[in-house]
């Protein structure tokens, strides 16, 4: 089994894969933790330890101790781990979900757990004006940020993309770390996400920060996103937008000069910045937006030459974005509509909130009532009866149904449905679940009725 290497907090080298005696083509598998004490060393038997070492030795020893297997999401502490109940906040098994897809059943004997302990920041965003002093020219947070907590986990996309881009950028950072000379293989650490609005290609990019910045907190002590606001650096005065966006990279250096720092930059809706220049000499557009995309691609050139900093960029009109920017990117995803499987788990996800926080009502005290993901739905026979729902299948079914009239709506959409469904009920205060997914029904499908075409 190949697996990351987890490294004690405080650690030199990077994550790296190494290979154990486990059987071929087991999954890689990782826990994330999150520490809420300020203490950072125990005196133990085996002398001084910081949380992240000794997190990592007491919890594989604790999922040994409580199960035959794994999936995907926060595993309970048990009563007799006191450390953990004192110290830690969560404990999540992660990327399990790919192996559990393909082959099935996740047995403990075929992981290695890879353990990563953190503390989220939160200090919140911080801002920096522009040249005008009208807009911030860009939000920066300290990573990991409590704000983008669970954001990851809360995306679903068919099975590969999420895997991919974190696969990409950790080799990127490899590649750099290892001093692969860039003449002879050329990356740029740059992702464009593509698609239309509203498919969660922002918060894509904010949740592989906040992921990477787990992974690497062994090599990189801190990390930042900067969220750069695009519009803020068009100035009034003509020949001045050019410039601010230079003033922008000028800050992003600064801080990538410190080695220790990993640096992530997102710009959304790129093709503002990088507007294709064809469009401009062709008279449509103003001259300005040329020095802007020029800006722009010499100072992504220039950052080129620092290891620590990933650019991210959206888009929802790649036709509109310059070739030259396009070209520098090294993955160009396409992030597109939720598939049938995508839509069923974000309503699923959104009506096992609603039935954790008893606004929606399952007639058995059912706060911890499972609804049966896509994959054992599809694997349900129709004549098996729920234990768990008193209407036998009809909660899942009705879900099922629901998933398969939103074709054509996005995340966006899909995760607000539940709150208009919720707002159409006659009784806002007792809302029984089948009433509710049929009330969800309509409302999915007169939002498709009156979506503008
Ligand atoms: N595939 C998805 N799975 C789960 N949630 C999703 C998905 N796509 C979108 N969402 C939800 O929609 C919200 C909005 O997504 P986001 O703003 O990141 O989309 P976007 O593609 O960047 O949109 P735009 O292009 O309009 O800026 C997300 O915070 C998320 O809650």
């Amino acid at each position: 089994m190949e697996v990351s290497v987890q490294n004690p907090a405080g650690g030199e080298e990077p994550p790296v894969p190494e290979k154990l005696a486990e059987p071929a083509g087991a999954p890689l598998l990782a826990d994330d933790k999150v520490l809420v004490s300020e203490n950072d060393s125990f005196h133990s038997e085996r002398g001084t330890l910081c949380y992240s070492q000794l997190c990592s030795l007491v919890i594989p020893k604790m999922l040994e101790k409580r199960s035959l297997s794994y999936t995907d999401g926060p595993v309970p502490l048990p009563n007799d781990e006191l450390f953990l109940l004192e110290n830690v906040r969560r404990v999540q098994i992660c990327d399990s979900d790919e192996w559990v897809q393909n082959h099935g059943i996740l047995l403990f004997w075929q992981v290695k757990p890879v353990v990563y302990v953190y503390q989220l920041s939160e200090d919140g965003p911080g801002e920096e004006l522009s040249g005008d002093d009208m807009f911030a020219s860009f939000n920066e947070w300290i990573l990991p940020a409590k704000e983008f907590d669970g954001v990851w986990e809360s995306l679903i996309y068919e099975t590969g993309l999420k895997q991919r881009l974190l696969c990409y950028a950790a080799s990127a950072l490899l590649f750099t770390e290892k001093g692969v000379d860039p003449c002879l293989v050329s990356w740029n650490r740059i992702i464009l996400l593509h698609g239309p609005p509203g498919t969660g290609k922002t918060s894509l990019c904010k949740a592989l920060a906040q992921k990477l910045s787990i992974r690497f907190k062994s090599r990189y002590s801190q990390c930042q996103l900067v969220e750069v606001n695009a519009h803020s650096l068009f100035s009034k005065w003509f020949s001045e937008s050019g410039k601010l966006v230079a003033k922008l990279f000028q800050k992003i250096q600064e801080m990538v000069e410190e080695e220790n720092n990993l640096v992530f930059v997102l710009i959304d809706e790129v093709e503002s910045l990088a507007a294709a220049r064809k469009a401009a000499l062709s008279g449509s557009e103003p001259s300005d937006s040329i020095r802007v995309v020029n800006a722009l691609l010499t100072q992504m050139d220039r950052l080129k030459s620092w290891p620590n900093v990933i650019i991210l960029t959206t888009s929802n009109i790649t036709t509109a974005i310059d070739i030259a920017f396009v070209d520098r990117a090294d993955i160009k995803a396409y992030v597109g509509p939720p598939t049938i499987q995508a839509r069923y788990e974000i309503l699923r996800s959104c009506l096992q909130e609603l039935i954790r926080t008893e606004i929606v009502s399952c007639s058995q005290g059912h706060e911890r009532v499972m609804l049966p993901t896509y994959t054992t739905l599809r694997g349900t026979p129709s004549s098996t009866t729920s234990q768990e729902f008193p209407h036998s299948l009809d909660v899942p079914k009705l879900l099922l149904e629901a998933a398969e009239v939103c074709q054509g709506l996005s995340g966006r959409s899909l995760r607000k449905l539940p709150f208009l469904a919720h707002a159409a009920v006659a009784n806002p205060y007792y809302c029984d679940v089948i009433k509710f997914l049929q009330t969800l029904l309509e409302t999915a499908r007169r939002e498709i009725a009156e979506a503008p075409s």
